[in-house]
């Protein structure tokens, strides 16, 4: 066992945990970071950047699908090979992180591969492959676990080889059919490049509509989207019982149907092992499944969190925003505390299911005075000019007291690009007034913001 005196250790090298722990290394802190997989956590290796390599390739193949409609003809047929050399060889250099292991050395830091856990107030214990070592940090322990796939506990599912995302971006090839458990922004992503490579694709979900976190008319038309390509979608059922049996998945669901597949994927949601972690040592509720934290990420007394961890919406950029407040805070230059009213979120199907602010149901149960107004992207001059492949809509939600959105939807071809506009509006409480006075370019997918804001000023 050996002992280490040093400013701060950051635990999860995710992609909050890489940037605080580079921020404080650059501000002349001693600093170790310490991960137990892949320097960079989840988003570069097994979730945003492989599945939107994937999004693009079938993106491709649904464009080139549209060209009889517009162009003439095409002939495509799918093939995951570029995909999964693209996966391998640009995305994750074989899932190998020594280019992040460098660069975050290069600022100075320590780099310290094992597994991290609070063993005492201000100690963390890190399990590595020569042993364990102890670190007494004088400033900061910054917690950045992430998190790992939950499975949920249904009946012969944990005995069989199920895919979650981790296994499905390794994939050389696809299966002929797949089911994929669960149509949150994961589910939905994955389910829709499968069926466009050719993948006879079943979803199941257990809330009554497809993506239920977001606006009722993003999920409905999502749906019809999802069934236009084939793919069979099942709301409002949970899966009972999965049986495995000669190469083949069958989900027996609450419904009574038994969708059936060469593969299943489990995309239920995310789970963090706060015991492992240790934080009953800080007096936290190590059943939990995320750590609270204060509008300067701290957890404890000289603990810090960020990341998917502390609830505040599991996407990068909310990790990496977390991740510059948090080291200015423990470098004592902190005046910023965080601010989440305008979280932007984009689900990357196509069409993008982009939203920002609260959605209208959130908006009315914090007490809101609501107004919304909805515009359906076909029926303005972009969409109508787009044609194949312009399914989608804005929705507005607006505080009648104040003028100003609390909360917009896009759902459209590059969606989340136009929810740039509605960021800025939501993040500087713009009036509506003032945005309805913009000049928005024609025919831009983003002018029909203009439509939807004569609908609320109506
Ligand atoms: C399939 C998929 C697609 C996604 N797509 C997007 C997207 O397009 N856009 C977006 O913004 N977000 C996306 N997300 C979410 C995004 O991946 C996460 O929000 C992001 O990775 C931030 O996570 P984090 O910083 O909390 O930590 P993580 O990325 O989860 O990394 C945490 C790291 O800490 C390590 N670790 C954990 N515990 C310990 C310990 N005790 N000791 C040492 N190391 C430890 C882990 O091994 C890991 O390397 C996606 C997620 C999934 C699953
Ligand atoms: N584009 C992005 O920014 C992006 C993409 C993917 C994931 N993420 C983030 O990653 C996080 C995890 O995403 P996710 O989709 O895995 O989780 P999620 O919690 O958002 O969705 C999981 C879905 O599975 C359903 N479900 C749970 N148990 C079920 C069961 N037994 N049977 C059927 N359905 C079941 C839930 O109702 C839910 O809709 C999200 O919070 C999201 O913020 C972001």
């Amino acid at each position: 066992m050996a002992e280490d005196e040093v400013d701060a250790v950051v635990v999860g090298m995710g992609p909050g945990g890489e940037d605080v722990a580079g921020r404080l290394a650059t501000a002349g802190l001693s600093v170790v970071g310490v991960d137990n997989r892949l320097v960079g956590g989840e988003c570069p290796y097994f979730a945003c950047v492989p599945t939107k390599m994937m999004v693009r390739g079938a993106g491709a193949l649904a464009e080139a699908g549209r060209v009889p409609l517009l162009a003439g003809t095409a002939s495509v047929r799918p093939d995951w090979t570029p995909v999964a050399d693209r996966i391998r060889d640009e995305a994750t250099t074989d899932w190998d992180d020594r280019v992040a292991v460098r660069r975050f050395e290069d600022t100075g830091g320590r780099f310290v591969r094992g597994f991290g856990r609070l063993t005492g107030p201000g100690e963390v214990t890190v399990d590595t492959a020569e042993g364990e070592r102890v670190f007494r940090p004088r400033r900061a322990i910054v917690l950045n676990p992430g998190t790992d796939p939950a499975v949920p506990p249904v009946e012969g599912l944990r005995d069989t080889p199920f895919w979650t995302n981790r296994e499905a971006v390794r994939a050389r090839t696809l299966p002929e059919s797949v089911v994929v458990l669960g149509a949150g922004p994961v589910g939905a992503e994955f389910a829709q490049v499968f069926a466009r490579f050719g993948v006879d694709t079943t979803v199941v979900e257990a809330a009554p509509r497809v993506l239920p976190g977001g606006e009722p008319e993003a999920s409905e038309t999502i749906t019809e989207v999802f069934t236009a390509e084939g793919i069979t979608v099942h709301t409002d059922t949970s899966a009972r019982r999965v049986r495995h049996e000669d190469g083949r998945f069958t989900v027996e669901l609450d419904s009574g149907q038994s969708p059936s597949a060469e593969q299943l994927l489990v995309a239920t949601g995310r789970h963090t092992d706060l015991a492992a972690l240790g934080v009953s040592s800080l007096g936290l509720d190590e059943s939990a499944n995320t750590i609270e934290v204060d509008g300067r990420m701290r957890a404890a007394e000289g603990v810090w969190a960020v990341g998917d961890v502390t609830g505040h919406g599991a996407f990068t950029h909310t990790s990496v925003y977390q991740a510059r407040i948090a080291a200015e805070d423990i470098l004592g230059r902190g005046e910023l505390t965080a601010d989440y009213r305008a979280m932007p979120a984009v689900a990357f199907t196509d069409p993008e299911a982009a939203s920002v602010g609260l959605t209208e149901a959130r908006a009315r149960r914090q007490g809101f005075p609501v107004r919304t107004a909805v515009t359906e992207i076909p029926s303005s001059a972009r969409g109508w000019i787009h044609k194949a492949g312009n399914e989608g809509l804005i929705k507005l939600v607006a505080d009648t007291e104040r003028d100003i959105l609390l909360g917009a939807t896009v759902v459209a071809p590059l969606g989340g690009e136009i929810l740039g506009a509605f960021t800025v509006a939501v993040h500087n409480q713009v009036h509506l007034a003032q945005l309805r006075r913009m000049i928005f370019a024609y025919p831009t997918f983003h002018r029909a913001i203009e439509v939807a804001l004569d609908e609320l000023l109506d």
